[in-house]
């Protein structure tokens, strides 16, 4: 798991470390000597190539570059520091480069960047450490046309940014259009918010976080709800499958999905939950769904709900209720449609009662009536609600009170608009504080779907899953990360962990199609096969 931070936590944390007796210089020399020891580790080259390029500014971040190629120097590497500003030869950082015998330049001293080029073009690895947290944009105009240039130049080498690709704001997310993009970028003991913003998350390239070791009991970071997903934190939750487990260990996924206009949602979000390992999937289709799906989807077995024109119909609410004995995880809402009967399907499963029945099928009625419905949500396995069912959710009055608790919502943009009330703009421009918000406000966790999308609890905790590729943005790509979250839920994972798993592991499919086939070609389809795979890297 990578800590998730903003410029201010990060100050503060290095703040209360120098108190707790880690200097910010040691902070410089563990964030140099940690890049260094990356790059000597990761990036394979052979002996004679191994030249390293240190961009220098004259902040902090200029610092950890200088830490870092002195590190590289005694590690055998060649080393070239370009400085934006005169070195001050006496400076202790400067003097050890001088130790090593390494060349520098200052920018002021290669006005046609003739020896930059020169540099750049031998170099196996380019430093960037021009800017760090401490940016104020826009860029100063010398300082855009240094990274602008190595930018245009594009060197062969690979791009490290230090703490983060020069030119990024680390809070906004903002960009100076000149900025380098990376290769990969390695951020100092914590990714900073704004990497995990468009448009600064096109530049980082891969993302590793380099451990500044500071104490664990800082009160910041004891504080601290958010973070960044990754292989190593999605293994930790991943459910334990033991070698005498039988079906029933791996729960029951029962699946209210599917309508004549979307069958293949059905599909696809009744095999995700499979593919991620749940024991048993019942799919629980408008009866015509059954012919069209039994003969593709051997492993599920069946629940025929009645239909109205193709859709599930409110009397389905009724059977589906008899048949949730041993369901461990209830999915509702991939490709039901809109109609008003399957609305009424979704009220009389929430509240117990048919609305033909019921006087208050919402549940205003009495204190006994009220009770009644409460017993009945604490009764129903735990929820996964997607898609069309968030749209028909959101047209019940006071929806959020109508939920039993621990539900997982997995809205896309637009559905989390019909939810708020709030519009897709402003909803994208603040993904990580409005998911934080709501998961709060309603009490259950949410996954708010998109290119970087984000899981957050009602107890704080926001998890940012950094992936963003065009391959996800096809229709029912959404049906499969439904079905997935649905097949850890009945795993037995609780909710927060079940949505951060599915989406990781979703993402990483849409990856993995990606690199095995053109971007525009990939289709939902295509991300089942491959939740295997990504899988068996754990
Ligand atoms: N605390 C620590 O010891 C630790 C810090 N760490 C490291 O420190 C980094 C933060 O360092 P920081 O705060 O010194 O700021 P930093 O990003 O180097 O930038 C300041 C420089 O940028 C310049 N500058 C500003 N705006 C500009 C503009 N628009 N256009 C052009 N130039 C501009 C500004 O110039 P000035 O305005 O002062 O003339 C100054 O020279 C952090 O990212 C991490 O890498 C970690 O290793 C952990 C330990
Ligand atoms: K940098």
């Amino acid at each position: 798991m990578m800590k998730l931070v903003t410029v201010a936590e990060m100050r503060a944390m290095e703040a209360e470390a120098n108190a707790r007796g880690v200097s910010y210089e040691t902070m410089m020399e563990r964030a140099g000597l940690g890049v260094a020891r990356f790059v000597n580790e990761n990036l394979y080259v052979g002996e004679d190539e191994k030249i390293a390029v240190g961009l220098v500014g004259s902040g902090n971040n200029g610092g950890d570059a200088l830490v870092t190629l002195a590190a590289l120097a005694r590690m055998g590497w060649t080393v070239r520091a370009y400085l934006t500003s005169a070195p001050d030869r006496s400076h202790p950082l400067i003097k050890r480069l001088l130790d090593f015998d390494a060349e520098l330049v200052e920018m002021a001293q290669d006005a046609e960047f003739s020896r930059l080029d020169g540099w750049l073009e031998s170099a196996a690895v380019i430093l960037d450490g021009v800017l760090g947290t401490g940016i104020h944009l826009p860029l100063r105009p010398e300082t855009a046309r240094l990274l602008g240039h190595v930018a245009e130049f594009d060197p062969p080498g690979t791009v490290v940014a230090v703490d983060c690709p020069s030119g990024v704001d680390c809070e906004s997310g903002e960009m100076a259009e000149e900025t380098i993009p990376a290769d990969v970028t390695l951020c100092m003991d914590a990714v900073k918010v704004g990497l995990m913003r468009f448009p600064a998350y096109a530049a980082i390239g891969d993302l590793q976080v380099i451990d500044l070791e500071l104490p664990e009991d800082l009160p910041t970071e004891q504080g601290l709800r958010r973070s960044v997903a990754d292989y190593d934190m999605v293994g930790e939750r991943l459910p334990v499958r033991a070698l005498d487990a039988h079906k029933g260990s791996f729960g029951t996924v029962m699946a209210a999905v599917g309508s004549i206009p979307y069958t293949g949602a059905a599909y696809l979000a009744g095999m995700a939950a499979y593919r991620v390992g749940a024991g048993l999937v019942r799919m629980a289709v408008p009866g015509p769904l059954h012919a069209a799906l039994a003969g593709k989807f051997p492993e599920a077995t069946w629940l025929l709900l009645p239909h109205e024109m193709g859709v599930i119909a409110a009397a389905g609410a009724e059977l589906l209720l008899k048949n949730l004995d041993r369901v461990t995880a209830l999915l509702v809402g991939p490709g039901l449609g809109l109609e008003e009967t399957t609305g009424e399907f979704l009220a009389h499963l929430l509240t117990g009662k048919s609305s033909k029945t019921a006087r208050h099928p919402l549940g205003f009625g009495s204190a006994a009536q009220n009770h009644e419905t409460a017993e009945h949500l604490a009764a129903l396995p735990p929820l996964v609600m997607d898609a069309d069912g968030l749209r028909l959710l959101a047209k019940m009055e006071n929806w959020p009170a109508r939920l039993p608790e621990g539900c997982i919502l997995t809205p896309h943009a637009g559905e989390m608009a019909a939810l708020t009330g709030l519009s897709v703009e402003e909803i994208q421009a603040e993904r990580m504080a409005v998911a934080e918000k709501y998961a709060r406000e309603w009490g259950q966790v949410v996954i708010l779907k998109g290119a970087l999308t984000v899981v957050a609890a009602p107890d704080g905790r926001v998890t940012v899953i950094p992936i963003a590729t065009p391959a996800l943005a096809r229709a029912g790509t959404g049906d499969v990360l439904a079905g997935a979250a649905a097949g850890f839920r009945a795993q037995g994972l609780e909710a927060f962990d079940a949505a951060v798993c599915a989406a990781f592991i979703h993402g990483e499919a849409g990856l993995a199609a990606s690199r095995t086939s053109a971007e525009a070609s990939v289709v939902a389809g295509d991300l089942l096969p491959l939740i295997p795979a990504v899988m068996s890297l754990f």
